[in-house]
């Protein structure tokens, strides 16, 4: 028999954490999800209601005291007689308590990503049947119930600085429940007995309370037709039809040093263009291969202004599009030989490059990491929620380079991979590397320093700015409205004089070691002339992929190594409720953004402790299994998952929107107005004709779109509500000068 559950949901991070706590409940389940706004009031969704067996309200951000504004259709839905059974979460459970005549109040202290031991009443009843007296589970509200009142039963609680807080409760003689607590999280226990127990109630009830009216017959047509019909009001589609992959021949070549190669000198070497993406820092997991990426005249170049709804193409350096008549087609629409030009959303930009890659696609070499593909950088205004309204137009978010030729370096096994996809591997290219396989040491000159004798002009972010924008941040975070904000700063630095932008990345890789080191100078369309250029030494994977499955690596929660100089001493405060609930709450949307897309997805790492040259970070590793199954593929899941959840904050569309609108915009002002953030909080990395990509957060970068005049970084950091101003500013800083540290002494 099919169980049809509604799912209403707030535009919040965790939703489909819940989704998929209750699609494993049963396989007969179908969940339908709509949002709080997919109808304007109430009484339109209630001629649906028909086709369900219950209602389960999310949680999300706002207050239920601020009616439609912030709960959509949900203000009305208690109102009334309402003959379906619904669970609350959260949010959810607040409307319910306060139909029920309860208030909704703020928390003193508040609790977001806390475990707390949760107390069952006597009275618990079937809610809670084959439960403990108390178990743990995760908290993440600034509001929640007072007032006893007739028609609401408390069923458990917790106990904390703020006294008794109502934990769970029943709608006295209706079949509605709802917990404050969030069953979902991925340190709450139980959960799923909960929402067995909940279905096991609403079916108690269809069968013997609901009228015969009330409830279609299992299958029938009416039901097909109302499911399909909610179905399509969250649009699902995938960027593309995912074909079987087949062989193709390509060149692949394989050398082996005797010693470990020293990928800068060869690079250094090279008498040709190339884009770099290595590593500073290696582990079993990260750094493992560096990858040379050689554009040549047959390189496709997409670029995408998000600003301008444009997407561009052309041919790497092509005669026919000078800086001059680029800039002319895109700003007046000048058509010239060699450059397309779309207008088009971002959707539709990745719907492109989507086919583009289908059908370069092929089932070779899954063992190596690259073997060509389209190579570049993503700002983060290519992300969801997130516009580009810089005055300057012409700034990409968006720069993908299609490649045939490339070499790779195996940093375990000093094996270098030449790779080509037509068979026309540059020779002078594989003459530098058969120089470095030969020779049997590598000396580097080391490159810490950056030329004498140039002076820079660095425009820093305020304290006095800093600080109202953090007391912003916590206005959010206590009215409701979000649960975690991740702000930053921007600062730009201008050299007296011109310095290559090889020896500022030279710098930055040495000076600030990281896993993902990336050199992209886009001199697309002249050798001189660069339109972006990007250096970055992160420390952050974002996603990577192969056929079968992905992994995301979101840090949260950071200490300087100049308060904390041991493992030991920094481990003390990471493993503290602050840096805890920073981290969890972003892995718990991490896992909430993979489970839109897949069923399969599990916590691989918990909360481990990374070390770095400056600082060290909690980082949490989350999987996503089934890929190859899906009908989604991992461009999906790339453009899904931006912008990366680690620089936002949660939940995602609100906390993106009061950044960008009211918060950064002002804090940022020095160096732009529109709140723009620009490549800083972007990903840079591949999509492999194999399948396989690896992406890392644009984080520890610094991006010129100038011809390397004017050098922009970005730095920021969690705000919680357990965060102090000064441990902000001073996180924030020591973050910056991981980067700007190149231009201080
Ligand atoms: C915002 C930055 O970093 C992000 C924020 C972190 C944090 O709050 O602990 C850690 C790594 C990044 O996800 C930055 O480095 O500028
Ligand atoms: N997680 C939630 O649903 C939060 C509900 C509400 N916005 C609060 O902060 O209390």
């Amino acid at each position: 028999m099919g169980f049809n559950v509604l799912f209403i949901d707030s535009y919040d991070s965790f939703t489909y954490n819940l989704v998929n706590l209750i699609q494993a409940q049963n396989e007969d389940i179908r969940i339908t999800v709509i949002h709080n706004d997919t109808f304007g009031k109430f009484e339109d969704l209630k001629k649906y209601l028909v086709a369900f067996h219950c209602i389960v309200v999310g949680p999300g951000p706002g207050n239920p005291n601020n009616g439609v504004s912030d709960i959509g259709l949900l203000v009305d839905m208690f109102n009334g007689e309402l003959d379906v059974p619904v669970l609350g979460i959260c949010l959810g459970f607040q409307i319910m308590c306060r139909a029920a005549g309860a208030r909704i109040e703020q928390l003193h202290e508040i609790k977001h990503g806390q475990v707390y031991d949760i107390n069952l009443r006597k009275n618990a009843g079937q809610l809670f049947e084959e439960y403990p007296e108390s178990f743990k589970s995760v908290r993440y509200h600034s509001l929640h119930a007072v007032g006893a009142t007739e028609k609401l039963i408390p069923l458990c609680e917790t106990q904390d600085e703020n006294g008794h807080v109502l934990m769970g409760a029943q709608y006295a003689g209706k079949p509605f429940y709802g917990v404050q607590y969030h069953p979902e999280s991925c340190c709450s226990e139980l959960g799923g007995q909960l929402i067995r127990n909940f279905l096991k109630l609403a079916n108690k009830y269809n069968a013997q309370c609901r009228s015969r009216s009330a409830l279609l017959p299992d299958g029938s047509n009416k039901i097909k037709e109302i499911l399909s019909l909610l179905d399509k009001k969250i649009d699902k589609r995938s960027l593309y039809r995912k074909q079987e992959l087949h062989e193709k021949p390509i060149f692949v070549e394989e050398l082996k040093a005797e010693v470990k190669a020293e990928v800068h000198v060869v690079c250094d070497r090279l008498k040709r263009h190339f884009f770099l993406m290595t590593s500073a820092v290696t582990d079993s997991e990260r750094g493992k291969w560096s990858i040379i990426a050689l554009p040549d005249a047959k390189s496709t170049v997409f670029t995408y202004f998000e600003q301008l709804q444009q997407t561009v193409v052309h041919h790497w350096r092509d005669k026919d599009v000078s800086p001059e008549a680029f800039e002319k087609a895109v700003l007046f629409e000048n058509p010239i030989r060699g450059l397309q030009r779309y207008h088009e959303d971002k959707r539709q930009f990745w719907c492109r490059i989507g086919g583009f890659m289908q059908e370069r696609m092929i089932a070779n070499n899954p063992e190596l990491p690259f073997i060509g593909g389209l190579v570049g950088i993503l700002g983060y205004e290519m992300g969801q929620y997130t516009r580009n309204k810089d005055t300057a137009k012409l700034r990409p978010d968006a720069k993908l380079v299609y490649i045939e030729n490339c070499v790779l370096f195996n940093h375990f096994e000093n094996t270098w991979h030449l790779i080509s996809q037509k068979n026309d591997f540059p020779e002078d290219v594989r003459q530098v590397i058969a120089e470095a396989v030969d020779r049997c040491e590598e000396t580097r000159p080391t490159f810490d320093e950056l030329p004498a004798g140039i002076t820079y002009d660095i425009k820093l972010p305020t304290y006095e700015a800093y600080a109202e924008a953090f007391e912003k941040s916590q206005k959010y975070l206590h009215n409701g409205d979000s649960y975690e904000v991740c702000l930053t700063t921007q600062t730009t630095v201008k050299p007296s004089k011109p310095v290559k932008p090889w020896r500022i990345f030279q710098s930055l890789a040495e000076r600030n070691p990281a896993p993902f080191a990336s050199f992209f100078d886009f001199s697309d369309l002249s050798e001189e002339y660069n339109s972006v250029c990007f250096i970055s030494s992160s420390p952050e994977r974002f996603i990577k992929w192969s056929r079968d499955d992905c992994e995301l690596r979101p840090i949260k929660g950071t200490v300087s190594k100049n308060v904390y100089s041991t493992l030991e001493e920094a481990a003390l405060v990471l493993k503290t409720p602050k840096e805890f609930g920073e981290n969890l709450m972003i892995l718990d949307l991490i896992r909430n953004d993979l489970y839109q897309l897949l069923d399969d997805v599990v916590v691989d790492a918990l909360m481990s402790i990374e070390e770095y040259k400056t600082v060290y970070q909690l980082v949490s590793v989350v999987k996503g299994r089934g890929l190859r199954l899906s009908k989604f593929s991992g461009i999906d899941l790339l453009v899904h998952s931006l912008p990366a959840g680690s620089m936002t904050g949660a939940p995602k569309k609100i906390t993106v929107e009061l950044l960008q609108q009211e918060i950064e915009s002002d804090l940022n002002k020095h160096i732009n107005s529109a709140g723009v953030r620009g490549l800083y909080s972007g990903v840079t990395g591949y999509l492999s004709c194999n399948d396989n990509a690896d992406w890392s957060v644009n984080i520890r970068c610094l991006y010129s779109y100038d011809n390397a005049k004017t050098w922009n970084l970005g730095a920021g950091g969690a705000i919680t509500v357990l965060s102090t101003l000064e441990g902000e500013w001073d996180e924030m800083r020591t973050k910056l000068e991981s980067a700007l540290q190149i231009f201080l002494d």
